[in-house]
Formats: structure tokens, sequence, C-alpha cells
């Protein structure tokens, strides 16, 4: 069991992602930190019946509470309203990533960080560079979550196969849960950067014409509906502390020695270059530029231990071109969170 540290615990996201830690059995201490004073959270958790102890910690205490971490959750920053792309975000929470990693840093570098905050795609780099001007590699534990857009091709799916007449080659629905086996996702997290990846190409050749777009399209914009349904008062919450969770919980068992057989593919936004199979992910890939991907990754201890590029042998042609046009993009991204660090350390 270890101490989890959650930064922006008083928010959206991070109120019920509280909680689910709160009910983990791999959590020892739970230390909950926000600009907004997350005590009251904290002392309410601390009433439940299951192991991990409660702290609350605010503005200045952040060393305190980062102190000791193992894992370190950030979902603090702003979210989008109707009409804004998630890089209009990173004007304001790029600075926060930054102050944040250039505490971790100093404060536990060695604690595996989970970044929700967007835009993924650009802050996993500032994070990743604040570490790199404190002289610290840490590509093998920082890491963007990108398990929403997983857990949404596993509903869209599964919504799909429970509606049509696919249901008919089985008697009972398709457990959505289990659709890990159908569909995965690689790429980045934003629009046209979120690549689904049919796991089971003949569910393609069962669908109509038109189907396989609509399905795709949903996958790679589910963030708009939900921001477009809070009408202005945020996105998606509920959801992203579910799949937060998800992600955070093989991260804990991994750290536990427990196996993680069965699960999956399990893809997250790293940067892949200085890791085990990173050359190989650049020639399938065929870019050299290309530094940041959301790749299926093995752990060890809570940490990278390799990637898993063999999720790319199998892909489509049209799959293919979705991987063609998430590059560019991806390079972009990357390198507004990149210079945003390096040049500031120019001055
Ligand atoms: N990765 C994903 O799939 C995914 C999914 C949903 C949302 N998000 C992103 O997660 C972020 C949070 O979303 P939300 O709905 O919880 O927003 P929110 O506004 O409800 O909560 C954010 C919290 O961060 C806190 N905060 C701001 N600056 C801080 C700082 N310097 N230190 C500590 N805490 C700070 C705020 O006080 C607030 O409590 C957004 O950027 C959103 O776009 C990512
Ligand atoms: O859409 C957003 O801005 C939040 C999140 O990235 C999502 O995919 O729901």
């Amino acid at each position: 069991m270890v101490k989890v540290a959650l930064l922006g615990a008083s928010g959206g996201i991070g109120q019920p992602l509280s909680l689910l830690l709160k009910l983990s059995p791999y959590v020892s201490k739970l230390a909950l930190y926000d600009i907004v004073d997350p005590q009251g959270i904290s002392v309410d958790l601390s009433h439940i019946n299951t192991t991990a102890e409660c702290t609350s910690y605010s503005k200045d205490d952040l060393v305190d509470a980062l102190r000791g971490s193992r894992v370190v959750v950030i979902p603090a920053g702003v979210p989008r309203k109707p009409g804004m792309t998630r890089d209009d975000l990173f004007k304001i929470n790029a600075g926060i990533m930054r102050n944040l990693c250039e505490c971790i840093v100093k404060t536990c570098p060695n604690a595996t960080v989970l970044i929700i905050s967007n835009p993924v795609n650009s802050l996993v780099p500032v994070a990743i560079e604040t570490f790199k001007k404190n002289g610290i590699d840490g590509s093998n534990r920082i890491m963007g979550i990108t398990t929403l857009d997983l857990v949404r091709a596993e509903t869209f799916l599964g919504d799909y196969m429970n509606n049509s007449r696919v249901t008919t080659v089985g008697s009972n629905q398709f457990d959505k849960r289990r659709m890990h086996k159908v569909i995965s996702v690689i790429g980045g997290h934003s629009g046209h950067t979120i690549v689904p990846i049919m796991l089971l190409k003949p569910m393609v050749y069962m669908m109509k014409p038109g189907q396989y777009d609509s399905l795709i399209n949903r996958i790679q914009f589910g963030g708009d509906e939900v921001v477009k349904a809070k009408q202005g008062k945020g996105s998606a919450t509920y959801s992203m502390a579910y799949s937060g969770y998800k992600f955070i919980e093989y991260i804990l068992k991994s750290i536990q020695r427990e196996s993680l057989e069965g699960l999956g593919y399990i893809p997250a936004y790293i940067n892949f270059t200085k890791l085990t199979n990173g050359n190989d992910l650049s020639k399938k890939l065929n870019s050299n530029e290309l530094e940041y991907f959301s790749i299926p990754i093995n752990l060890t201890n809570g940490r990278i231990e390799s990637i898993d590029t063999t999720i790319l042998d199998k892909i489509s042609e049209k799959e293919k071109e979705m991987v063609g046009k998430a590059i560019p993009e991806l390079i972009t991204n990357a390198k507004k969170g990149q210079r945003f660090i390096r040049n500031e350390a120019k001055l």
C-alpha cells in the first residue's frame, strides 16, 4: 500500500476520484491538495471505514501534500466551455502544470506522475521538460491518462453491438467491460489524434456503410458531447474519475506486484523515445520527429518497463490513414509544451 497525492482534489474530477481512491485497497495515505481548500472533502471521506488515511492541504502546503508520495495524480486546471478546444486551455493550465511539477521534482522525484489536465498532448511534455530542467529524466514514470478514450470506445462499440443485429449472434447482451478485447485507442487525447483501433477486424465488415465512420467520430469527439450537455458548467468528470481510477489501479497493482495479465492493452500518453521499443515505434510510425504518443505500456513497479508496439502490426489501411493524420498534430502539440519550458529556461 502506498501514499497517493491528488492535486486538484476539490474539482469536478477531483471529488469523485478522491472517493474512488479512498475505497482502494492499494492506498494507505490519500493526500488531497487544491488551491480551494479540500478540508471538508477529506473529513467527510475519513468517515468511510476503509484503510486509506485522508489528509487535506491547500495553497502553500504543497510540499507537505507531496512528501513521501509514490503516485501523484493531477487533474488541477481549468476545463473547457462550449466552443473551446482543449488547446485553448494551454495558456492557463501549462503554468499550473509547470508549478506543480517544479514542486514534485524537488519533493518526490521518483513518484509516478499521472496527468489528467488538458491539453494532455501538450501538458505531458510540460511535465517532462520541467523534470528535465531540474536534471531528471521522468519519461518512464510521467504519463498522460488517455483511458477515457478507451472507456468511451468500449461503451460506444458495446452500444452499437447491442443495438444492432450483431446481438443475434449470441443470446446475451454484450458485456461492455469485455470490449477491451475488441477495441483499443492509440495516438493522443484530442479530436483526430484519438485513433481507435479495432482489434477484431471482422467487426468492421459487419457494420453497415457509414456506421464505422460514425463510431470513430463519436469516440474522437465524445468529449464535446459532454461539454455541450453541461452547458458551460465544465466537461466530463464522473466518466473521467472512473477512467482515471481504472488507470491508477493498473499502476497501484503493478507497485503491489500483482499480475496485470488478462487486462488487455494499457495505453498511456508518454514520451517513448528513451524507452525499450521506442525506436521500434518510431520506425513503425515512420517519423523521427514524433516523441509523444499514446501506446500500450508494460509496467513494473508502477513505472514503464517497455512499450508494446504490436498493436500497430494489425492495423487496417483506414487506421493507418488516421495515424498519419494524427502525427503532425501530435508533433505540434508536444513542441508547444516543450517550448513553454525550454524558452523559459533560456531567460
Ligand atoms: N484526460 C482526460 O481524459 C480528461 C477528461 C476530463 C477532463 N480533463 C481535464 O481535467 C482538468 C480538470 O477538470 P475538472 O472538471 O475537474 O475541472 P474543475 O475546474 O472542476 O477542477 C479543477 C480543480 O483544479 C484546482 N486548481 C486550479 N489550479 C490549481 C493549482 N495550481 N493547484 C491545485 N489545484 C488547482 C481548482 O481549484 C479546481 O478545484 C481540466 O483541464 C479538464 O480539461 C481531462
Ligand atoms: O473534452 C474535454 O475537454 C474533457 C476531456 O478531455 C474529455 O475527453 O472528456
